[in-house]
C-alpha cells in the first residue's frame, strides 16, 4: 500500500506481526451419512462384489482399525445407480465425475467460507485473496471462479488454485496465505479446501480398500490477516513461522493420478512409518534452534490422515494422552478429509479451548502438520493468543 507524505510516495507494504486466522468455517455434504460400521456391507452390496468373501473380509479388518465412527459423502447410491461405469475402471468415467464435481466442490466451499465471513464480520468484498486447495479441479476457470462468484467477491480478488496436494493442501494454503498476508498490507485470504471422493470413488479390490475405509467429503475455510487488524478482528491462532519438507526418495509411496475411469490413488503401507520417521525433523526445522524441552509443551493441530500415523506421532514426540484429542475427534467424527481436514482440527481446538476457558487453557505454543503426497511435510508454528 502507497501513500504521499510531503510530495513523496512513502511504500507501507508489509503487515505487522506475523499472520492470524481471523475466523473459520466447516461443511459436509448433507447427501449421505454412513456409519464406518455398515461401510463395507453397503460397498459391496452397491458394487455387487459380496461374493469377493476374502476381499470384504479384508475391508471389515481395516474398516474397524481406522478409528473412524462415520463419514459424510456427496456421491449417493442412486447416482452410482444411474452411472454403473463408475464401479467399472475399465470403462471411461472422468467426464461424468467432473461434471458433477465441477458443480459439487465450489458449492461444498461454499457452505463452509460463508460460515467464517459471518465469523468474521466484514463485508465479502473486503476479501482481497483467495487460495482454494482441492483435488477435484479438472477445468480452466476452475472451482476458485466458481467460489468466487457464489460468495460475491470483488472482481479484483487474488485467486490462486491449488491442485492435488492431497492431504497437505491445507496446510499448503495456509502456508501460502501466511506469506499473502504478510507481505500485503491489508490484506485479507480467505482459505478454502472442499473435498468429495466421487472422483475416486470404484468397486473394492486389492488396491484401493485402504482409501475406501478412510477417506470422506468435507470443506474447511479460514480468513487469514496481518495487522492492523480492524476493530473486532480478533486473532484466533497466530501463524509463526511455517515450512515445507519433502522426504527424500518418497515420492512413488504415496499418490493420485487421472485415467479415464476416475482417479486412481495408491497409499503405500509404510506411509505412517515414515511419518514417524521424519517428523520430529522437521519440528526441529520449524522451530529453527528454539524447539520446546519437550514437545508436551504444546498444543497439537495434526492431520488425522489415518490411526497409526497419529499413533506413530505420539510414541516418536513421547506425547502425553490427549495431546492429539483434536485430530482424534475429527478422524472419528469424519473420517480423512484430505485436505480440508485440518481445518476441522483447528476449528475443534479452538472449540475445545472455548469450553476450557477459566481454567485450562490451550498451552501458548502450537504446531500444525500436514501430510500428503511426495511424501510433503508441512508444519506451523503456532500462537494461541493469551
Ligand atoms: C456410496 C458410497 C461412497 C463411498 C466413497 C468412498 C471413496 C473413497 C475414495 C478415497 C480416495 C481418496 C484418495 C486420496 C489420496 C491421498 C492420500 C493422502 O494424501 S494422505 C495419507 C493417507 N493415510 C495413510 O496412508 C494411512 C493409512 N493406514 C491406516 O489408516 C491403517 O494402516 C489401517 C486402518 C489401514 C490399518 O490399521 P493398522 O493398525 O495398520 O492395522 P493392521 O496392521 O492390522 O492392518 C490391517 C490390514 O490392513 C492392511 N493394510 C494396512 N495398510 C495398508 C495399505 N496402505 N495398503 C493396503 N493394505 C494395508 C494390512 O496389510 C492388514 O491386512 P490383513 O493382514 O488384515 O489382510
Amino acid at each position: 500500500m502507497a501513500a504521499r507524505t510531503n510530495g513523496k510516495m512513502v511504500i507501507r507494504q508489509h503487515g505487522e506481526g506475523p499472520a492470524a486466522m481471523l475466523a473459520m468455517g466447516t461443511a459436509n455434504p448433507t447427501n449421505l451419512l454412513l456409519p464406518q460400521d455398515v461401510f463395507t456391507d453397503n460397498l459391496f452390496r452397491l458394487s455387487k462384489c459380496d461374493h469377493l468373501t476374502e476381499l470384504k473380509e479384508k475391508m471389515n479388518r481395516i474398516c474397524q482399525k481406522t478409528g473412524i465412527e462415520k463419514r459424510h459423502f456427496h456421491l449417493t447410491e442412486e447416482t452410482v445407480d444411474a452411472h454403473p461405469e463408475f464401479l467399472d475402471r475399465e470403462l471411461p468415467s472422468l467426464d461424468a465425475r467432473i461434471e458433477m464435481v465441477t458443480i459439487a466442490v465450489p458449492k461444498l466451499a461454499q457452505s463452509a467460507a460463508a460460515k467464517a465471513i459471518t465469523e468474521w464480520g466484514r463485508p465479502a468484498t473486503d476479501i482481497t485473496h483467495l487460495v482454494f486447495s482441492t483435488y477435484s479441479a479438472w477445468e480452466a476457470p476452475s472451482a476458485d471462479l466458481k467460489l468466487a462468484t457464489l460468495l460475491g467477491l470483488r472482481p479484483t480478488v487474488c485467486r490462486t488454485i491449488l491442485s492435488l496436494h492431497g492431504c497437505y493442501g491445507g496446510g499448503r494454503a495456509l502456508h501460502l496465505a501466511k506469506e499473502l498476508a504478510e507481505n500485503n498490507r491489508g490484506a485479507r485470504i480467505l482459505v478454502a479446501c472442499a473435498e468429495t471422493t466421487l472422483v475416486c470413488f470404484g468397486s473394492p479390490d486389492g488396491a484401493n480398500l485402504v482409501g475406501h475405509a478412510l477417506f470422506g467429503d468435507g470443506a474447511g475455510a479460514i480468513i487469514v490477516g496481518a495487522g492492523p487488524f480492524d476493530e473486532g478482528e480478533r486473532p484466533l491462532f497466530e501463524m509463526v513461522t511455517a515450512t515445507q519438507t519433502t522426504i527424500p526418495r518418497t515420492e512413488h509411496v504415496l499418490g493420485m493420478q487421472a485415467t479415464a475411469g476416475g482417479i486412481d490413488f495408491h497409499l503405500a503401507i509404510q506411509v505412517p512409518m515414515l511419518i514417524g520417521q521424519n517428523v520430529e525433523l522437521c519440528l526441529l526445522d520449524a522451530f529453527d534452534g528454539d524447539a520446546p524441552r519437550s514437545w508436551n509443551e504444546l498444543f497439537w493441530a495434526v492431520h488425522p490422515g489415518g490411526r497409526p500415523i497419529l499413533d506413530n506421532i505420539d510414541t516418536v514426540l513421547k506425547l502425553e494422552p490427549g495431546k492429539l484429542a483434536a485430530s482424534r475427534h475429527v478422524l472419528r467424527e469424519y473420517g480423512n478429509m484430505s485436505g480440508a481436514t485440518i481445518v476441522f482440527v483447528l476449528d475443534e481446538l479452538r472449540r475445545r479451548r472455548k469450553e476450557e476457558d477459566g481454567g485450562h487453557l490451550l498451552p501458548e505454543w502450537g504446531a500444525m502438520l500436514a501430510f500428503g503426497p511426495g511424501i510433503t511435510i508441512e508444519t506451523m508454528l503456532l500462537r494461541s493468543p493469551r
